[in-house]
C-alpha cells in the first residue's frame, strides 16, 4: 500500500496544467481555480463548462493533444484524458523534469493524488482512501459535510482574529500559550450556532486577554 502525505499548498499564481479537457479535467481544473492557480488546459476538446471558463480567460487554453514539453515549466501537473499511454508519457515527461505529477486514469502511474475536499472557509478537510475507493471518499466526504456546519467559517474567522491579536497584544510566551489554550474552550461555535454571536470588538478583545492572562 503507498502512503501518501497530505499537505496544503498554496498555489496562488501557480502555474498548473492539466492534460484533458473531459469531465474529470474539469473537476481537477475546478479545484484548482479555488485556490488562484494559473490553470493552462492542452486538449482538443472542453466541456461545456471549461469551455466557458476559457472564454472567460479564467483559463489558458491550447486547443490542440499533449505534445512534448507541454509540462516543462508547471508546478502541478494532471494527467486527465481517456487514453492512458497518453496519461502514462505525460507522466514520466514530469518526472523527468522533477514536477509532481497526478494521472486519474491508473493512479499508481502518478506521483499525487487528488482528496475529496470539504471547506468551511478556513477549515480545509481532505479525505483519502489512498485511491482504493473514489466513490467511498465521496460518501465521507459528504458525511463531513453534514458533521461540520457552516458556523466553523465564522468560528475559525473568530479564532484567526484572536489569535493574531493574542500575538500582537502579548508578549509573555507563558500567558500566550494560557490565552491560545482558553481560546480553544470558549463557547463561540455554539453561540454561533444559536446564532447568538456577535464578533468581538477590540475592547472585548482587550478585557478578554487581560482576564484570562494569568493562571
Ligand atoms: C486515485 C485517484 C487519483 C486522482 O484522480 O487523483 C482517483 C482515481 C480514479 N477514480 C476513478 C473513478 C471515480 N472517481 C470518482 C470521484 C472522485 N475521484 C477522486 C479522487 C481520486 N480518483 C483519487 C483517489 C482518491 C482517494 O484516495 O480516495 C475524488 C475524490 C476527487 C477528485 O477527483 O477531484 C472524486 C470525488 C469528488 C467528490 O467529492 O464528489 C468517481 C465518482 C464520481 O465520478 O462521482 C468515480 C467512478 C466510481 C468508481 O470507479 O469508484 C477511477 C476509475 C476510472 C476507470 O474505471 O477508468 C480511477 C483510476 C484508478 O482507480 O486508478
Ligand atoms: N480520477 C478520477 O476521478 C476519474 C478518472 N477516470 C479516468 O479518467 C479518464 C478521463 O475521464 P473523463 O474526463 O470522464 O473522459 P472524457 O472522455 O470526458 O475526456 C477525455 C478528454 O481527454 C482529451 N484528450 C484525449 N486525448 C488527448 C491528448 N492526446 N491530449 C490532450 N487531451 C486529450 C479529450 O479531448 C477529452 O477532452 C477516464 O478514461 C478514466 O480512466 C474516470 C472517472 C473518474
Amino acid at each position: 500500500m503507498t502512503v501518501y502525505l497530505p499537505i496544503m499548498l498554496d498555489l496562488r499564481g501557480k502555474h498548473c496544467v492539466v492534460v484533458g479537457g473531459g469531465k474529470v479535467a474539469e473537476r481537477k481544473t475546478l479545484g484548482l481555480l479555488e485556490t488562484g492557480a494559473a490553470v493552462r488546459i492542452i486538449s482538443p476538446a472542453l466541456t461545456p463548462r471549461l469551455a466557458e471558463l476559457s472564454e472567460n480567460a479564467a483559463v489558458s487554453w491550447l486547443n490542440r493533444k499533449y505534445a512534448p514539453g507541454d509540462a516543462r515549466g508547471a508546478f502541478l501537473v494532471y494527467a486527465a484524458t481517456d487514453d492512458p499511454a497518453v496519461n502514462e508519457e505525460v507522466a514520466r515527461e514530469a518526472d523527468r523534469l522533477g514536477v509532481p505529477v497526478n494521472v486519474g486514469s491508473h493512479a499508481e502511474a502518478g506521483s499525487f493524488i487528488t482528496p475529496g475536499v470539504l471547506r468551511r472557509g478556513r477549515l480545509t478537510v481532505a479525505v483519502s482512501t489512498s485511491g482504493a475507493g473514489p466513490a467511498i471518499t465521496a460518501e465521507i466526504t459528504k458525511l463531513l459535510e453534514e458533521m461540520l456546519g457552516e458556523e466553523y467559517e465564522a468560528y475559525l474567522d473568530f479564532i484567526y482574529v484572536m489569535r493574531q491579536e493574542i500575538k500582537r497584544r502579548e508578549r509573555s510566551p507563558e500567558a500566550r500559550k494560557r490565552l491560545l489554550r482558553r481560546l480553544g474552550t470558549l463557547d463561540v461555535l455554539e453561540k454561533i450556532r444559536e446564532g447568538a454571536f456577535t464578533p468581538w470588538d477590540s475592547d472585548q478583545i482587550e478585557t478578554w486577554i487581560a482576564q484570562h492572562r494569568e493562571e
